[in-house]
């Protein structure tokens, strides 16, 4: 199969195939390599299993077969094929993405924004701008008239929950409107992880667990050397939301992307490449256009929050604090390889660093297995890197912007738990403390959102 890797670019191509699916929920996203001027072809086969509801079969969900089983919608299974093929396009990165089936304008973009966006990252560290604008060959298909979602608010949302601190506050959130909006809650995740069953029992919902199974060769492409790095993950996560909604009979899927996620790294070649593109606004609007008028609307309750905002609401939800895990290092496909808080990624930095200020100080240290990571002076070059001191780089990983975090440092200097630690002294600290307007913005509450009115107000009262 090596022989995709010394196949020059321009001689290959990644084909997406038809997605097939059944009414049990299995679904095969089939991609192929192909050599243009030979007759070599590499098939790879992702694997993805939908849950049934946690309530028993429920008749009135989907579309029904004559047997009353579901199978998915043709326009969803499209997406999550175009969603999932990046993993399989970077590990190569031909000239050429050809979809045999064609694509509508709005599949035309939403493929194009998560190579273009989504690989931002993995062609910057890569240093491979080409990746960004591969020829995307694809009869062109007329777009589905666009319909108009239903006028209520949704009632039956899916929520989907990472094991972190931001979806524990959407959980906590969505629960208080329940006795006036009669909205119920049902948990979702990809794959299953301890931090997320953890949430799931903290929180006493019932949670649903689709499967995703990346094909093997692409490890084994790895392994021989093929170009590896960052995916739009939750592009496919959410996609893979959708799906398990519309079997389910559910009427949103809501994720816990906040304001911040939508601003970039840094720029280059003329595109600002963000770490977490497929948690931005770009790609929430993307997504909800695309799956406009189906079985569930898509929308992120958290987007019109900063980090800074969650991480106030999420220190008082107490009972979470001993189950949640921000650290993407529990999150490895491979079991063997997960940690919980290994306490020196930037992740366990933001974390650190944001709750301080509203979180007892031995409370955070236990949460870090009894760990003050302002004290280890192995960990001084992430917090710099946080706070943006002298002009140094965002971190690649879903953290808050420097101003976020400056005004955090700001108010964990003024916390009595904190006062003469020596962190807090160090002069290069000392000069990322900012002022009250600072402080004041980075609680503010951002517009540029697509929540539903009912959902709005439950989102502005958590200020
Ligand atoms: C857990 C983690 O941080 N993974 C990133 C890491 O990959 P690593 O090899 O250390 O571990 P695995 O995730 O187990 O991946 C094994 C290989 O599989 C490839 N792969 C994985 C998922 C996928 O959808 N497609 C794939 O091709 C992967 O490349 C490995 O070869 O480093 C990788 C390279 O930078 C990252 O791509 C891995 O990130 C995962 C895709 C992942 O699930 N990460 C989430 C924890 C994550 O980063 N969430 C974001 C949300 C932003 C977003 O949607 O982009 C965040 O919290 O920052
Ligand atoms: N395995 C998964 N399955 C489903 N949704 C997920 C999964 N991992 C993350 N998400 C969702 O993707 C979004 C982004 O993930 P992110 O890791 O930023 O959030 P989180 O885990 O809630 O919080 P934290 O920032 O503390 O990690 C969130 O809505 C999260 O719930």
């Amino acid at each position: 199969m090596s022989w995709v890797l010394s196949t020059s670019p321009e001689s290959l191509v990644l084909e997406v195939l038809t997605p097939e699916a059944d009414a049990s929920g299995e679904i095969a996203l089939r991609y192929r390599y192909r050599e243009l001027d030979g007759d070599r072809t590499l098939e790879l086969t992702e694997h993805v299993t939908l849950p049934d509801s946690p309530h028993g079969p429920d008749e009135s969900a989907g579309s029904s077969d004559a047997d009353g089983a579901r199978t998915p919608s043709a326009r969803l299974l499209r997406l999550l094929a175009l969603a999932a093929a990046p993993s399989y396009y970077k590990a190569c990165v031909p000239a050429t993405i050809a979809v045999p089936d064609g694509l509508t304008p709005l599949e035309r973009r939403f493929l194009t924004a998560v190579i273009g966006h989504g690989l931002g990252e993995f062609a910057f560290r890569n240093d491979v701008p080409r990746a960004l604008t591969p020829t995307i060959e694809a009869p062109d298909l007329d777009e589905v008239a666009p319909v108009e979602d239903s006028a209520g608010d949704p009632v039956r949302p899916l929520v989907a929950v990472g094991g972190g601190k931001d979806s524990v506050v959407t959980i906590e959130a969505l629960r208080a409107m329940g006795p006036a909006t009669g909205v119920e809650p049902t948990l979702f995740s990809v794959n299953s992880y301890a931090p997320i069953e953890a949430t799931a029992r903290a929180a006493g919902l019932p949670l649903v667990v689709a499967r995703r199974r990346l094909d093997p060769a692409l490890f084994a492409l790895n392994d021989a050397g093929a170009l590896n790095g960052h995916v739009p993950v939750t592009a496919v996560n959410s996609v893979v939301g959708l799906l398990v909604a519309e079997r389910l009979g559910l009427d949103a899927v809501v994720f816990s992307n906040e304001a911040s996620s939508s601003f970039g790294n840094v720029t280059w070649q003329g595109v600002e490449v963000n770490h977490q593109w497929s948690k931005g606004i770009e790609f929430e609007r993307l997504l909800a256009e695309a799956a406009a008028g189906g079985a569930a609307r898509y929308f992120s309750f958290l987007r019109p929050l900063t980090e800074l905002a969650i991480m106030r609401r999420f220190g008082q939800l107490r009972d979470y604090h001993p189950v949640f895990t921000s650290c993407n290092r529990a999150f490895h496909l491979d079991p063997s390889r997960r940690r919980l808080w290994c306490g020196e990624c930037p992740k366990c930095h933001f974390v650190f660093l944001c709750l301080s200020p509203f979180v007892p100080r031995a409370e955070l240290e236990a949460i870090f297995g009894g760990r003050d990571l302002f004290a280890d002076p192995a960990q001084r070059e992430g917090f710099m890197e946080l706070l943006n001191a002298g002009g140094r780089m965002k971190p690649f990983e879903c953290v808050g912007e420097p101003d976020e975090c400056r005004a955090a440092l700001t108010l964990t200097q003024r916390h009595p738990d904190w006062v003469g630690h020596p962190f807090l002294a160090d002069p290069e600290v000392a000069a990322c403390l900012v002022d009250d307007v600072v402080v004041e913005r980075a609680f503010a509450f951002h517009d540029d959102h697509l929540l539903p009115a009912s959902y709005e107000k439950a989102a502005r009262a958590l200020l």
